[in-house]
């Protein structure tokens, strides 16, 4: 199944550098992780925000829940999910 994320990043201002640093080094690892995995096959930063794009091919809604409440930076993120479907004009490949 395939999902459209987009997560909007708001960090909290009196949050220490350190502290910055150690949580999205661990952000990074564990999104590279599901990357080669083929879980998160899309991965786009949005010009000018600290935000992104992404695409996660998954088994089932909480298989999604379940990755998406996993990331380090998930207390600090609005994330909005959208399920996709077949579009019926699309050209097979
Ligand atoms: O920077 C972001 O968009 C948030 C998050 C998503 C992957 C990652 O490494 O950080």
């Amino acid at each position: 199944m395939l999902f459209h994320v987009r997560m909007d990043v708001r960090l909290p201002s009196d949050m220490g550098p350190s502290v910055r640093a150690d949580i999205v080094a661990r952000e990074k690892a564990y999104s590279q992780k599901l990357q080669r995995e083929g879980k998160w096959p899309h991965l786009w930063r949005i010009v000018g925000e600290y935000s992104n794009i992404s695409i996660f091919d998954v088994e089932s809604n909480d298989e999604l829940h379940e990755l998406l409440s996993g990331l380090p930076l998930f207390p600090y993120m609005d994330i909005r999910v959208m399920a996709l479907a077949t579009h019926p004009s699309k050209v097979q490949d």
